[in-house]
């Protein structure tokens, strides 16, 4: 087997033995000899670089937590001996009848001094660990979202590809701690500090084992320990922020949802990758999670110079109640001190309780390995449109004028993953630079995977797509989009508001209120705007929107205000309308644009189209497609492309089709 990369070493680890099948994406690996190999793989040749990722906006700070994390894990030891001396030294002074009162202040003093530096120790080393994991925690988020709004349609229809991102949101999951237990680097960073706990003890127990009665309180400790194994674990307490969001707070947190479910939702993606929204998108993500996270800071225990005082009263509790009847019998019969016997017992407890842990989070670590393989993995993946380097074409907007050149070439077919028919076959034709295209035809007859075709949303599987001269899989798709506009049958409807839904047409613009009542008003939309209660800042209900609620989260539902189709219709118009007067747009597409709207609004909006499409002095400027099947929009049309059965079964002009008294002919003559 050739594994190499976190990729390979992610999809051997889902290998089935005896099984063509993989693993579902989640599933626990099983502890086998190859999985061990793949995990120990995925280690060596990645942890580090992992770290240094996420962590290296901080690296002293990392250091730091690593050098805390492992003189913290030595601190009860250390804290068990120093208790053992008291006591030994109190019954020293009873033994031998010289009892001090100032000596046992002297002693107990020290004691809290030392317990009071070492919360002092902690609560540093608790802040430090919080930055740092705090910025780790944005860095794997954002990655994550980043690695969304890049990748393409086609890259997501790939079922591993689907598998891997999915892990890989385990994975980013995990740092938050709560909802998938705490798989994440920093399992390794636990384990680490649970080693140099048991080893610190271990070296404490044999330093002290100097008689028959210590291992006699070894047996004694190794039964107290294992019975009670069913003592309550510490259940892990959150923070609860009910009430304590102020309302800009839970505004940026539902923000924050609502880009990340942007980013994450298949109904979006066309959209985000047309309008080249991923700059926008990452922005608002990041400075919603800013806000919140700041007031999440805010509510936090501070670093406080008082947390070492409340370690330092356990002493007490220790001193006073620790001790147990078989150890003051053994005691009797003993020469071993009432200290060494109590560090012995706590420090045995001690191993046996960190090395409980221990086991638990190698578990977990283990299965991290291969969610974190799936992590890096997916932050290699490379949009599947996107062209090699040496093959691409930088799109030149003046070399056609008018407009843009279309030719389908080589019988143009494509078939939908999964499917067993072509949703388009054989399509050839040739659209010069400023004609207008109207393709029309049955309901499933292929047009709107042609106009995704030529969205460059999709690929094609055979064929030849010749844009201004050069093959459109040349261009980089991003640079294409920025050249056209659309509206597309499945448009976005953002849970957002009025403004925002129409501006993200051109996220140059969205917060010029001009652009966006001149693109409302072109749209014919001011209507719907003028009715809605706050105008152009109402925010719309959406039914792609699915909040997440969690403590202090607005109510988007009461808040919202819902819209109809055609009203919904006029908004994806006017999206498309904000950067389709743009000098560098050289190409239309409509896909139904007003299959919801009434037959007089249908012509103003052709009418507006069609002036959008010509200069001032009546010459081409712009080519435009549209789908419709209203026949009296298409007849309108320089060219009309009659569908059938995933292909072009009719091309040429109105005139020339009715000619031909063929299905557009008949199609035309039973609509009107
Ligand atoms: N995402 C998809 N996955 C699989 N098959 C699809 C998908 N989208 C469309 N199809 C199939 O491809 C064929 C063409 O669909 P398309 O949407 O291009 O038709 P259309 O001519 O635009 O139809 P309509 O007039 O209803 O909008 C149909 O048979 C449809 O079922």
């Amino acid at each position: 087997e050739d594994i190499q990369t976190p990729y390979d070493i992610w999809l051997a680890s889902r290998a089935v033995a005896g099984s063509k099948e993989l693993l579902i994406p989640g599933a626990q690996r099983p502890l086998t000899f190859r999985n061990a190999r793949l995990a120990y793989m995925m280690l060596q040749s990645n942890t580090f670089g992992l770290f240094k990722r996420l962590c290296g906006s901080h690296p002293k700070r990392t250091v730091l937590m690593l050098a805390t994390h492992l003189a913290r894990s030595m601190f009860p030891a250390f804290r068990g001996y120093s208790q053992a001396l008291i006591i030994d030294e109190i019954q020293l002074q009873f033994t031998s009848d010289t009892f001090s009162w100032p000596r046992l202040l002297h002693l107990t003093g020290t004691e809290l001094i030392r317990r009071y530096i070492e919360g002092l120790l902690d609560s540093y080393a608790s802040h430090n660990e919080n930055i740092v994991l705090d910025s780790a925690k944005f860095t794997v988020e954002f990655q994550q979202l980043q690695q969304r709004v890049r990748l393409d349609c086609p890259t997501f229809t790939d079922p591993l590809t689907r598998d891997l991102l999915h892990e890989s949101d385990l994975f980013a999951r995990s740092f938050n701690g709560s909802s998938f237990g705490s798989i994440s680097p920093l399992d390794f960073l636990q384990m680490l500090s649970l080693v140099a706990e048991i080893v610190s003890h271990l070296f404490l127990i044999l330093s002290v084992t100097r008689s028959y009665t210590h291992i006699w309180v070894l047996v004694l400790s190794l039964c107290s320990t294992c019975l009670p194994l069913v003592i309550p674990q510490a259940v892990w307490s959150h923070n609860d922020y009910d009430s304590q969001f102020t309302p800009r707070e839970a505004r940026a947190a539902d923000r924050r949802e609502k880009m990340r479910n942007i980013a994450f939702s298949d109904i979006y993606r066309p959209e985000v990758q047309l309008f080249g929204l991923q700059e926008w998108i990452l922005s608002s993500w990041a400075s919603a999670w800013r806000t919140v996270h700041d007031s999440e800071l805010a509510h936090q225990p501070k670093l406080s110079f008082i947390s070492g005082f409340s370690d330092s009263f356990r002493i007490f509790q220790n001193l006073m109640f620790d001790f147990q009847v078989p150890f003051l019998i053994l005691l009797q019969s003993s020469s071993a001190t009432l200290g060494s016997l109590s560090l012995y017992r706590s420090s045995i407890h001690s191993v046996i309780f960190s090395f409980r842990s221990l086991v638990t989070t190698t578990k977990m670590a283990f299965q991290s390995v291969f969610l974190m393989a799936a992590w890096c993995a997916s932050t290699e993946l490379k949009p599947k449109l996107q062209p090699e380097k040496q093959n691409k074409v930088n799109y030149k907007s003046e070399s056609v004028a008018g407009g843009i050149s279309i030719r389908a070439r080589r019988n143009v077919s494509y078939t939908y993953p999964g499917c067993s028919e072509p949703a388009l076959k054989n399509v050839n034709f040739d659209l010069i630079a400023g004609e207008a295209l109207a393709i029309v035809g049955y309901n499933g007859s292929g047009k709107s995977t042609l106009a995704k075709i030529l969205l460059r949303i999709i690929d094609f599987d055979e064929g030849e797509l010749i844009v201004n001269g050069h093959s459109i899989r040349r261009y980089d798709p991003s640079e294409y989009h920025q050249h056209l506009s659309a509206v597309m049958q499945g448009f976005s409807k953002f849970n957002s508001t009025f403004r925002e839904n129409v501006g993200v047409g051109s996220i140059a613009h969205i917060t010029s209120r001009e652009s966006i009542e001149t693109a409302v008003n072109l749209a014919q939309a001011d209507d719907i705007v003028n009715s809605l209660p706050k105008g152009l800042q109402t925010v719309l209900e959406s039914p792609a929107f699915e909040p997440i609620s969690y403590p202090g989260s607005i109510s988007t539902s009461s808040t919202s205000h819902g819209l109809s189709g055609g009203e919904w219709q006029r908004i994806a118009i006017a999206r498309a309308f904000m950067r389709a007067n743009d000098p560098s747009i050289d190409l239309l597409i409509f896909d139904e644009p007003t299959s919801s709207l009434d037959a007089k609004a249908q012509k103003e909006i052709f009418d507006t189209i069609h002036r959008l499409t010509r200069h001032s002095d009546g010459s081409r400027r712009r080519t435009v497609i549209f789908i419709t099947h209203r026949l009296s929009l298409a007849r309108k049309a320089d060219r009309v492309a009659m569908m059938e059965n995933g292909t072009i079964a009719e091309f040429g002009t109105h005139e020339q089709l009715l000619e031909k008294n063929g299905s557009y002919a008949s199609l035309y003559n039973q609509s009107v």
